[in-house]
């Protein structure tokens, strides 16, 4: 195949073609083929030299030799080896084993030039697929790091030294109150194609070292950390990067693909359309085995699924750092392994992916490549995890015949062998560490290798592959990225624009995006506020809508309990003898009123948090926007209800037939189920767990109530706590209910023959209850709105403090 050779596929669905056999190719799979028997007597080797994992090693021995074999077959009959000849252009197709071809071409890919060496690669990828033998194998590893349709990004290098993070310890008044250091000088650097894992015994340091890294601790952190060599600009690097906690919070009552739109509809930029989303959001699902799932709702999802849905949902925008706080926790050994697999795989793919891991077994362990050993918060191992058995070897600590390495290291960072800690830390310090940093070749990453122009075995990774992997490199060939440093601006997309053009040269890459597409290098969010606010504000809809507990049991509450109430207070609103009976339904309905709309808000909104908390954090949208979705969302249903439930009981309890006191009635009604709601959604937002909102919630209320005027009236309350009095928006709502019922010249009740009546106007029944000639409804309702107005604000200053909170 001669060098600047121009490839165009042309659109169409399936053509076939006539079957070429193809000598470069044939090259290329011989010299595959040795390697792979290289590889595998090496391997062979190793476990005869008992080198720790015997049995893995002899395992893996084996399985490279019988794909060695299953490839040497294949490449004996010749037709499978070769090119299609299609529609006179040269395409990589699929052989029927006989003369003839078939091509699902689907995109078109415009013409680009490309040069042999890397042509060569791509056809020896191509052979993996082609080869009989080889087809039948299913590689979910080399799919995932393709991701074609996901916009291209850039590879970001980490680079920390000094980091320490130091908290106080002790209560605010206690005189002991000193500081603790967590991290003590840390130092290092994360590149890019590498599953890094940070390990150490529990109390470590772990998470709080992977907060700092990714930019949540930074109030009590000092060091340096650079990403690409520059400086990190926080708002810059959390759009950049994403953070999938330990408990993955979803909303429980989306489906999987539309959790995974309102992702794409929030991360992606506005310009590109739904249908481009769409590929892009059934590509990551697919790649990560939950298409089966896409309208499952996420409650019904395994451990396993919901952390791949996790993870899913942060990949949507491609970013170029992952952070993984304990991927594999509460996930089986088989869940744990496909877990790390797709880690390994996303790494692959050119990301920087950084796991915090407690204890991994010895099949996990050897899936990382990067170890970064902590204890007592002091790095003692960093480097790969193939040379940590030699490293501390050549310190004196041997790791015994058939134990797993991962568990000797967090012996060690225990302190199981003694106070070594302070030394190995030393050791690390004084770059002993620095040779065991270069990534080598492991028996498990075969299928991320692939042949360079001199036939040498190297990782996708090292050179310009991984811009057909979603992630443009910066690497020595990148011009000007070469010290890695990020370009900004038009700079940045040129590189982008070139990494583009590799991937229409590959395979079948075909990114939905247009470079430049992802504007990575502003700290603003990828959506316009209007455009936060409508997705948001559908989402909230559709969970309230689906929510059993908010929405369902408060429909029917409202109605069952309205005709409950209806039929003991039945008829008495007119009548003179009862008086004291209907200011009693009054009260019971502002009662009924509050609490349907405080409970659900107390018991949704604390475990809604943790999404909000985890979205906001990942840069998806801004706190405002959220708010006022959550708010107007459920706005409909705040106002549908109370007049549910009055529509049933002024009627049936006969109170004034007028349109007018009918309105306001409702009126107040809906403004104290506002208030109630606002006041749950602030105890929510500010409660640190479920069970303290819902303690909270209701010991509230009773002050409120006391002071409402119905069991005391004000006169009776003493002068020092007549002020409480003024803050109950229950005063003001029972208040307004009398005035309506029996303010603005009523007039006369009626009372029953033989009957003594109490009360014969309705002015004595205000009176009764000081409710005086000077109160108005309309201050009443003012003054309940301003309430209401309050209470939101107060929950936005606090979502915001909670936010601030996280960022340390
Ligand atoms: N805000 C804080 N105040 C006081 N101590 C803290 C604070 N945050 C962390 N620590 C302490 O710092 C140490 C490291 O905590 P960290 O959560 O980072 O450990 P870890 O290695 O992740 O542990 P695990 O594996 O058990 O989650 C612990 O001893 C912890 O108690």
């Amino acid at each position: 195949m001669s060098a600047d050779t121009h490839v165009e596929m042309e659109m169409a669905d399936s053509v076939t073609g006539t079957w070429e056999s193809d000598d470069v190719i044939l090259q290329s799979v011989q010299a595959l083929t040795e390697h792979m028997k290289l590889l595998s007597d090496e391997t062979k080797s190793l476990a005869r030299e008992g080198f720790t994992l015997r049995g893995e090693l002899e395992r893996v021995a084996s399985q490279v030799d019988s794909k060695a074999h299953n490839l040497a077959t294949g490449m004996t009959s010749s037709n499978q080896v070769g090119h299609c000849r299609l529609q006179g252009h040269r395409s990589l197709c699929k052989s029927d084993g006989g003369g003839e071809c078939a091509c699902d071409v689907r995109h078109r890919v415009k013409p680009v030039v490309i040069d042999q060496a890397s042509q060569v690669d791509l056809d020896v990828e191509r052979v993996y697929w082609n080869a009989g033998p080889l087809k039948k194998v299913e590689n979910r590893t080399y799919e995932a790091q393709k991701l074609s349709h996901l916009p291209t990004r850039q590879a970001v290098h980490l680079e920390f030294s000094d980091i320490t993070y130091t908290v106080k310890e002790g209560s605010m008044w206690s005189r002991k109150r000193g500081n603790k250091t967590i991290l003590k000088s840390l130092s290092g650097r994360f590149s890019p194609g590498e599953l890094i894992a940070i390990m150490g015994p529990s109390g470590a340091g772990k998470s709080s070292f992977m907060n700092a890294l990714a930019g949540y601790r930074t109030h009590s952190m000092k060091g340096t950390l650079l990403v690409n060599g520059q400086a990190r600009n926080l708002r810059q690097f959390r759009k950049m990067s994403c953070y999938i906690m330990q408990d993955c919070n979803l909303l429980p009552h989306l489906s999987v693909m539309e959790a995974m739109m309102v992702s794409a509809n929030l991360k992606l930029p506005e310009k590109i359309g739904r249908g481009a989303k769409k590929i892009v959001v059934e590509e990551i699902l697919s790649l990560l085995g939950l298409m089966e799932c896409a309208h499952t709702r996420t409650s019904k999802l395994s451990g396993g699924q919901v952390k791949r849905l996790a993870i899913a949902l942060e990949l949507v925008n491609n970013p170029p750092v992952l952070f993984f706080d304990e991927p594999t926790s509460g996930l089986d050994s088989s869940s744990s392994f496909q877990c790390l697999s797709l880690l390994k795989s996303l790494a692959r793919g050119g990301r920087t992916v950084i796991c915090t891991i407690h204890q991994p077994s010895a099949r996990l362990f050897e899936m990382f490549d990067q170890l970064y050993v902590l204890g007592e918060g002091q790095c003692i191992y960093r480097g790969t995890m193939q040379g940590l058995v030699p490293y501390l070897k050549n310190q004196g600590l041997i790791c015994p015949p058939y134990h797993n390495p991962a568990d000797y290291v967090i012996e060690i960072a225990s302190g199981e062998y003694g106070n070594l800690i302070a030394n190995l830390s030393k050791l690390v310090d004084e770059g002993k560490c620095e040779e065991f940093l270069k990534l080598e070749p492991s028996p498990h990453s075969t299928s991320t290798n692939s042949l360079n122009s001199n036939n040498s075995l190297t990782y996708a990774h090292s050179n310009g592959d991984a811009a057909s992997l979603g992630i443009s490199m910066a690497t020595k060939n990148e011009g000007s990225i070469t010290n890695g440093h990020m370009p900004s601006g038009a700079q940045s997309n040129r590189v982008t624009t070139k990494a583009v053009f590799k991937e229409a040269n590959g395979v079948t890459k075909h990114s939905v995006m247009s470079c430049g597409d992802l504007d990575l290098d502003s700290g603003h969010f990828a959506t316009s506020f209007l455009t936060q606010f409508s997705v948001l504000f559908k989402r909230a809809f559709l969970t309230i809508v689906r929510d059993q507990l908010l929405t369902h049991i408060r429909i029917i509450s409202h109605i069952a309990c309205g005709l409950l109430i209806g039929l003991l207070y039945l008829n008495i609103g007119n009548d003179g003898s009862k008086a004291f009976n209907n200011t009693g339904f009054l009260f019971l309905s502002i009662l009924f009123l509050m609490f349907t709309a405080l409970m659900p808000t107390l018991l949704s909104f604390p475990l809604e948090m943790g999404v909000f908390v985890r979205e906001n954090l990942n840069y998806w949208y801004s706190i405002k926007a959220y708010y006022l979705a959550k708010t107007m969302a459920d706005m409909p249903f705040q106002f549908v209800l109370p007049i549910f439930y009055c529509t049933i009981v002024y009627w049936m309890t006969d109170q004034p037939p007028e349109a007018g006191r009918f309105v306001l009635f409702i009126a107040m009604a809906t403004m104290t189920s506002l208030c109630a709601q606002s006041l749950g959604l602030l105890i929510g937002a500010g409660s640190t767990s479920l069970q303290v909102a819902v303690f909270a919630g209701p010991i509230s209320s009773i002050p409120i109530l006391l002071f409402s005027g119905y069991f005391v009236t004000f006169d009776t309350i003493p002068s020092y706590l007549q002020w409480i009095s003024y803050s109950s928006y229950v005063r003001y709502s029972f208040e307004g209910m009398m005035l309506t019922i029996y303010g603005m010249d009523r007039g006369e009740l009626g009372c029953p023959v033989n009957t003594t009546c109490m009360f014969h106007t309705s002015q004595e029944v205000l009176e009764a209850l000081d409710l005086g000639k000077d109160s108005k409804v309309y201050w009443d309702f003012l003054i309940m709105f301003g309430y209401f107005l309050v209470l939101r604000i107060f929950c936005f200053v606090v979502l915001k403090f909670k936010v601030r909170q996280h960022l340390g």
